[in-house]
């Protein structure tokens, strides 16, 4: 049973899930070194925003297979390292992004009317009735920089708001604006346009600093910023001086470069508001993120395509059926081309036939490029590692697709360029089970998995006898048998399929057949 470790709390829907598929140990007390030493124990690993998924914790992560985000943003976790050592990361991104819009809608309304300043004094006794004039957001300008999913739900209360909506997003369509009554802008328009700038994009390479002090000196004097992305897309320094040269009239913080931002001098001032990370705290939002994140680590273990998988694609659902056996088909061949063909190969080949034709069938190259590698590597190979390790290689690849599959419903074929011309893998599906029709230019049809032994042999009678005899004195118990030739008397593959490993003895006996040019075992 696969074993899970949650380092940080996710609510109780998710943990639920995940204990009734594995062994699941609940652990928020690790510091690094902590985690370091157990992690080598965990399948998978579940993480909130606070723990750092760094290289050197991954490393340690040996039989780590998936990371689980139980949120949004992933930039606590090395992406490039999890990809490198094949582990798929999958998130939970669409489960808090109201609970994110809700408070940044507070923020704003507390910015307007200094909420929290204002609760501060009554609580220490004071009655300031002339002290927190505020004003209505109702026709003010908000502006916000990233209109994704959070960025989106904010548009949509401020304009219930009565708010005027400008936004600045690369990707955005201006029809989608449109739709949620905002109108696009290049950044610099929008800051200089906005009364509250609002931010809702990822901490990554070209966001990082984003608001820096040019930026900041662009926002209108007196308006005010809001942070409940991450702390690393603001120039923090930049933004207490604004704030300090009265070129900005305050800001509001959910998110820190730091966290907790121990000795930030933003915490603390008069005119910022602080909270401790809470964009995602609701119990709604928790609800899904535990159900989304407990999900897609699950179909991660279980070998599936997860619907918010960070770095591995994502098979649509209408596609599922169809695409997933030919994903494991497509395993299976790759490691059958790589156990059978030895001479270099100076281009590989997939072609999608039939059904296959008429899909994305992006996961099932990345299954063959997995295959054609799982036996050559020290460290393991997975769909999400197999691109990278493919290119350093310099493995050549192309792919085409033909709509005829001749009398298969679909067909999937793998051919090894070589300078000896092109040896032929194919596979199909049959009862919902990979089959190899095709092996290396022979018609065979075996199921591929389990120990097997191939022999390419001269088609003499007596040649099954033969080394039916020879596994029956090693005690190999054959499960099936099936032979394929050019031509009577010719050039044959005979395919066994083993309850037990062939030992090499038996190996080395059937190479000394007259009549055996090649045996070859493999474990598929
Ligand atoms: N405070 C909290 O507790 C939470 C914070 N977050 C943060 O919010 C971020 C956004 O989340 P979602 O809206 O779900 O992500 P999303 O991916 O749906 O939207 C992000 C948008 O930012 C845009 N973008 C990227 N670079 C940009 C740039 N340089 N300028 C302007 N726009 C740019 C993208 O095109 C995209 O549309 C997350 O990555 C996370 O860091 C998310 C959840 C909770
Ligand atoms: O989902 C996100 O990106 C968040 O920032 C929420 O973080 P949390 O899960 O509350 O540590």
């Amino acid at each position: 049973m696969d074993r899970i470790l949650v380092a940080e709390p996710i609510a109780e829907e998710g943990l639920a899930r995940l204990r009734a598929a594995a062994r699941v140990d609940v652990r928020t007390d690790l510091d690094k070194a902590g985690l370091i030493a157990i992690l080598p124990e965990y399948d998978a690993l579940i993480v909130r925003s606070a723990t750092k998924v760094t290289a050197d914790v991954l490393a340690a992560g040996t039989r780590l297979r998936v990371v689980g985000r139980a949120g949004t943003g992933v930039d606590n976790i090395d992406l490039d390292a999890a990809t490198r050592q094949g582990i798929m990361v999958v998130n939970a991104p669409a489960s808090n992004s109201v609970a994110v819009a809700e408070l940044t809608i507070g923020l704003i309304l507390s910015l307007a009317r200094h909420i929290p300043q204002a609760h501060s004094t009554v609580v220490a006794g004071k009655w300031e009735r002339n002290r927190f004039m505020g004003f209505e957001v109702r026709n003010k300008t908000l502006g916000l920089v990233g209109l994704g999913r959070i960025g989106a739900e904010v548009a949509r209360r401020a304009r219930g708001l009565e708010m005027h909506v400008v936004a600045y997003d690369p990707v955005v369509s201006t029809e989608r604006a449109l739709q949620l009554g905002v109108t696009l802008a290049p950044l610099e328009e929008v800051l200089a346009q906005a009364d509250i700038v609002s931010l809702h994009v990822p901490l990554i390479d070209s966001t990082r600093n984003l608001i820096n002090a040019m930026r900041l000196a662009q926002m209108k004097r007196g308006a005010y910023l809001i942070n409940a992305a991450r702390g690393g897309v603001v120039d923090e320094t930049a933004l207490l001086e604004a704030i300090n040269g009265g070129h900005l009239a305050g800001a509001a913080l959910d998110t820190y470069s730091t966290e907790p931002p121990v000795g930030n001098p933003l915490v603390g001032h008069p005119r910022v508001i602080t909270l401790p990370h809470l964009g995602a705290s609701t119990v709604e939002a928790q609800a899904l993120t535990g159900v989304d994140v407990a999900e897609g680590v699950l179909v991660a273990l279980s070998g599936g395509s997860p619907h918010y998988a960070v770095n591995a694609p994502y098979i649509p659902p209408e596609h599922r059926g169809l695409v997933a056996p030919y994903v494991d088909l497509g395993r299976r061949l790759g490691m059958l081309c790589a156990g059978l063909v030895h001479d270099p190969v100076h281009n590989f080949e997939i072609e999608y036939r039939g059904e296959l034709a008429t899909v994305d069938t992006t996961p099932v190259r990345l299954a063959v490029l997995q295959g054609l590698l799982a036996g050559t590597r020290e460290e393991r190979v997975t769909p999400v590692n197999a691109p990278i390790l493919a290119r350093e290689l310099g493995l050549k690849l192309t792919e085409f697709s033909t709509e005829d599959a001749g009398n298969f419903s679909g067909l999937l074929v793998l051919r090894a360029q070589t300078s000896d011309g092109a040896r032929e893998f194919a596979g199909t599906i049959l009862r919902g089970e990979p089959h190899v029709v095709e092996a290396d230019g022979f018609w065979v049809t075996f199921v591929p998995a389990g120990p097997m032994l191939f022999t390419y042999h001269r088609d003499r009678p007596g040649m099954i006898g033969k080394v039916g005899t020879l596994l029956g004195e090693a005690d190999v118990n054959i499960a099936s048998m099936d032979v394929g030739r050019l031509a009577p008397r010719e050039q044959a593959m005979m395919v066994l399929r083993l309850d037990d490993p062939v030992p090499p003895h038996v190996i080395a006996r059937l190479r000394e057949e007259p009549d055996i040019q090649h045996a070859t075992t493999l474990i598929i």
